[in-house]
């Protein structure tokens, strides 16, 4: 197949708002791929290639220089093999090499196989949306029940494999996919309440956890081998030795746990955020060792436990992971929880994670069944552009245009960003230093004072409220809005929605 084509069904996906059309669309092009091209294809409609991340950077991208082929010849193939020589490029001269695969790319393809090249080897402009809608697409081409792809795509944590699957080998093929060890899964995620007694009149009777405001883990251990994902899946074992080494101590063979990680100071209170963020990102390890909180359990020597409800998942994981587990209570008392979310508060802790006994684990899912309440507001937001310090902060990128998500398009693009406010409150001299590089590289152009960038950053925002603004899209703006810490484990088509900020708003009917 041409990559023409697919150029041609995104820019048809995009200009309708319809989903059932959307999805008629991807359908179409997946029934079209024949068998080894559906990996391939489907990595370019969703920003992920086949070949895992390709490690070249916006600069390098926006320094190709080609004339752009006037007629469209790029097979899909083609494209999976220059990714194949992009991914294996390394060592001395690899950016040279690795420049000279993209020329060549970029002088095949036409300007707007290009624009959609560009993306996909950047590998960041994911929209959440277009994955469920490939999801709808994939069954439909399948002739599969959506729920048995949807199940598939979310244990394997690979749309691609997932609709080869389907495709060529039917629904028998995608209900035989289950979790392995060693293959992360998309992890559970929590809805939000504002305060405790609401959450449980929701849940009934529940666990009530400390809500710790560290990083997401997820640990599978094979004997001795231990691997550590983050909320987004990365591999981030070997940044992470202390962690590895208490989960080789637990007795289990087999065993996939989901956790949050976080450093404590000399007197047991956590440490901010971006220290165990730092930890994270740090190619070296540093003198702050993160520990482990567990708090659910998938599986266990060759049991799966997904669809266990908590009661029973809970029990379990207590005796696997003992001093480990997350502090919290059983209880369907208001008052009990209500004091659980006072003592983890307390200790120095973001709020509690309401969650519900009899409900299974729902990898990749936000619902009801998980609630947190968090007395202070925090939203995630996505960085839209950077304005140039004055004074003590002249030379750095200082002030951060926010934007919240807005998938329906309501206020501008769907899937696109609608700003609600700035700030430059919160950023320490070492986040601005970090913040200037980063933004330079994710440059797209400046206008007064300010560099626009590629909305890729997540950052963690606390605010005091909103108010109306004439003067932004959404007709909202943040009040009193500072940095709490970057959020490199969160992809921007996971940010808050201008609907959940609109929604702070007093009196509006939407
Ligand atoms: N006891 C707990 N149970 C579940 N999640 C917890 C717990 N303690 C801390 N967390 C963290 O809180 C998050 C739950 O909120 P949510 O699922 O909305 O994720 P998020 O979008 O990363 O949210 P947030 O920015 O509020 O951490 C988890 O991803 C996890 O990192």
């Amino acid at each position: 197949m041409l990559l023409a084509e697919i150029v041609r069904t995104l820019d048809g996906v995009t200009a309708t708002r319809s989903r059932l059309a959307k999805v008629d669309l991807l359908a179409d092009l997946l029934t079209r791929l024949r068998p080894e091209e559906i990996a391939p294809a489907v990595g370019m409609l969703v920003a992920a290639p086949r070949q895992g991340r390709l490690g070249i950077g916006w600069r390098t991208l926006s320094g190709v220089e080609a004339t752009h082929a006037d007629s469209a010849t790029l097979e899909v193939a083609d494209v999976d093999a220059a990714f194949d020589e992009l991914a294996s490029a390394g060592g001395s001269g690899s950016a040279a090499a690795r420049l000279a695969v993209l020329t060549r790319l970029a002088e095949r393809a036409t300007a707007s196989e290009w624009d959609l090249l560009q993306r996909v080897i950047f590998g960041e402009l994911r929209t959440g949306a277009l994955e469920g809608v490939l999801l709808d697409a994939i069954a439909r081409a399948s002739s599969t029940e959506g729920p048995v792809v949807r199940r598939a795509a979310m244990l394997s944590g690979d749309l691609r494999e997932t609709a080869r699957l389907a495709l060529t080998e039917g629904p028998d093929a995608l209900a035989a996919v289950g979790l392995e060890v060693g293959r992360p899964v998309l992890p559970m995620l929590a809805s939000t309440a504002s305060t405790v007694e609401e959450a449980i009149g929701v849940s009934g009777p529940a666990s009530v956890e400390y809500k710790l405001d560290g990083a997401r883990i997820q640990v599978h251990k094979h004997g001795d081998e231990v691997g550590v994902y983050t909320r987004t899946l990365a591999d981030i074992t070997r940044r992470v030795p202390e962690l590895v080494e208490i989960v080789r101590t637990l007795p289990a063979a087999d065993v996939i746990l989901d956790g949050e990680t976080l450093a404590l100071d000399e007197d047991d209170a956590p440490r901010p955020f971006q220290d165990t963020m730092a930890r994270f990102g740090a190619e070296r390890a540093s003198e702050i060792a993160l520990r482990p909180w567990f708090f659910d359990i998938l599986h266990l020597d060759g049991r799966d436990l997904l669809d266990e409800p908590l009661s029973v998942r809970r029990a379990v994981l207590e005796s696997v992971v003992g001093e480990w587990m997350m502090p919290g209570t059983v209880t369907d008392d208001p008052q009990v929880a209500a004091a659980v979310s006072v003592e983890a508060l307390a200790a120095g802790h973001e709020g509690v994670v309401v969650k519900g006994l009899d409900a299974p684990y729902a990898a990749g899912r936000r619902g009801a069944s998980w609630i947190k309440v968090k007395p202070v507001l925090t939203y995630d937001l996505v960085v839209l552009g950077v304005e140039w310090g004055s004074g003590r902060r002249q030379g750095w990128l200082s002030n951060l245009h926010l934007g919240a998500r807005d998938p329906l398009g309501e206020f501008g693009e769907p899937g696109g960003f609608v700003m609600v406010g700035k700030t430059f409150k919160g950023l320490t001299d070492e986040t601005l230093r970090w913040q200037t590089e980063h933004f330079l590289a994710l440059e797209t152009g400046r206008s007064r004072g300010a560099v626009t960038v590629t909305p890729t950053t997540v950052v963690e925002i606390a605010i005091d409220g909103v108010q109306r603004s004439p003067r932004y899209p959404g007709g909202v703006a943040l009040r009193f809005a500072r940095v709490k810490g970057y959020r490199p484990d969160k992809p921007a088509a996971e940010a808050d929605t201008i609907t959940a900020l609109r929604d702070l708003l007093p009196g509006i009917s939407r």
